[in-house]
């Protein structure tokens, strides 16, 4: 085989001005060992080859026998480089490498346009490579969340437990993870006046939560900017939190005549100690994401910059794990306390049902409307 059949190299003969520097090298080195897509053996032959010319020099190798057929494809690969100078080879493989991570990480907030399901209108929901992700799409109004939202993340949530993926991930589009509940569903009132808003919103905010509690598989929030509310207190619910150092963990309740829910009354006590979780749930301190980690309510803080290519590099490698295995184990951590968080649950949606009908409730949600007030 000739250097003219591998047109990559062909493509890379007129750049070697530009060196590798050995640092290049090594990084490119590194970086295949995390590729999650396998490139498929063509291309792993060329890199093996430049590997081997760039490390050793030109092959001088005895030729495998014909019934050795992987040390035979190599040696031909590395053979067909002849005298290729060492520079050029570990210049083609820091670009070869390059480029198989550049389109790597392109489809990695992308979904493609096949796996996206059909049927949402507040959410893009993909399927690919073993994980379903779940991603608020309201970027124009922080991801709040109205009850058309609830609904559908509701269906989703049901529909990934039973769909072959290994994990789930809910993530926010735009520069907010999510601001919460949306304060214009208070303004819907239906015949039954008040009171039957707030019964129906209690039992909607039940059911919700429910689905977090029961859900069976890997659930991760993938936390790409601030948080607010509802979106935070869930978070206790997850397996894993990852987030951007621009995440910020926000639970104004008493501001907004309000109380906490999505079992955080139990859950944060339980995370962060009595103390801390006070701070956040009864004063509404905001957590930076730092702050969030060191407190146990995030699992990992990542730069903003590689916040994207690092967290689903990560979650592409977990969700290769056996699928069974994670869910079995999900279930044992979980089992011990569904009843009380059940339980946990309906007295919070309860308790804030009778919070919706107070006063300070009301002036609270009429100053954010009437734009008096913003936190
Ligand atoms: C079935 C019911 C279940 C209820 C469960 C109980 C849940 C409780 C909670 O979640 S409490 C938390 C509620 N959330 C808030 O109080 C946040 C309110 N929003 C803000 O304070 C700010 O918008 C902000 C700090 C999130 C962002 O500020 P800023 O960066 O200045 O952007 P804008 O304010 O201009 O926002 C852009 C656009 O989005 C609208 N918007 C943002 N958040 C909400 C929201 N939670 N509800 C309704 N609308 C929201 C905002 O009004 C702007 O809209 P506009 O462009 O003016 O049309």
């Amino acid at each position: 085989m000739q250097i003219s059949n591998f047109p990559v190299l062909q493509m890379h003969k007129s750049q070697t001005a530009m060196r590798a520097s050995q640092k290049d090298f090594e990084s490119a080195v590194n970086q295949m060992k995390l590729l999650t897509k396998d490139p498929g053996n063509e291309m792993k032959l060329k890199l093996y080859a430049l590997y081997k010319q760039a490390t050793e020099g030109p092959c001088n190798m005895p030729k495998p026998g014909m019934l050795d057929l992987i040390s035979k494809a190599k040696w031909d690969a590395w053979s067909a480089l002849g005298s290729l100078p060492k520079e050029t080879a570990k210049q083609n493989y820091v670009e070869l490498v390059s480029s198989l991570s550049s389109s790597a990480s392109s489809s990695q907030g992308k979904p493609d346009a096949d796996s996206k399901q059909p049927g949402y209108e507040t959410l893009v929901v993909t399927s690919e490579n073993g994980i379903t992700k779940i991603m608020l799409n309201r970027p124009t109004k922080k991801n709040a969340i109205t009850t058309q939202m609830y609904q559908e993340i509701m269906l989703a949530l049901e529909a990934a437990a039973k769909d072959d993926s290994a994990i789930t991930v809910l993530t926010g589009n735009g520069d907010y993870y999510c601001s919460g509940n949306d304060l214009n569903n208070f303004t819907d009132i239906p015949p039954g006046g008040v009171e039957e808003k707030a019964k129906n919103s209690a039992i909607l905010l039940r059911d919700f939560v429910g689905c977090f509690i029961d859900f069976p598989k890997p659930l991760i929030a993938v936390v790409n900017g601030p948080a607010v509310g509802i979106s935070v207190t869930l978070l206790g619910l997850f397996d894993i939190v990852y987030a951007s150092d621009r995440a910020t963990f926000h639970t104004p309740f008493s501001h907004l005549g309000q109380s906490p829910e999505g079992c955080s009354s139990y859950m944060f006590p339980k995370i962060m100690g009595s103390a801390k979780a006070a701070e956040m749930l009864i004063f509404g301190k905001k957590l930076t994401a730092r702050e969030a980690c060191a407190q146990g309510l995030v699992t990992e803080v990542f730069p903003d910059s590689t916040f994207q290519k690092e967290v689903w590099t990560r979650l592409k490698a977990y969700s290769k794990l056996p699928p069974n295995a994670m869910r079995i184990s999900k279930q044992l951590i979980r089992n011990v306390e569904k009843e009380k968080l059940h339980a946990i649950n309906s007295e919070e949606s309860s308790v804030l049902q009778g919070r919706w009908l107070s006063d300070e409730c009301t002036n609270a949600i009429m100053n954010f409307l009437s734009r008096k007030a913003k936190l």
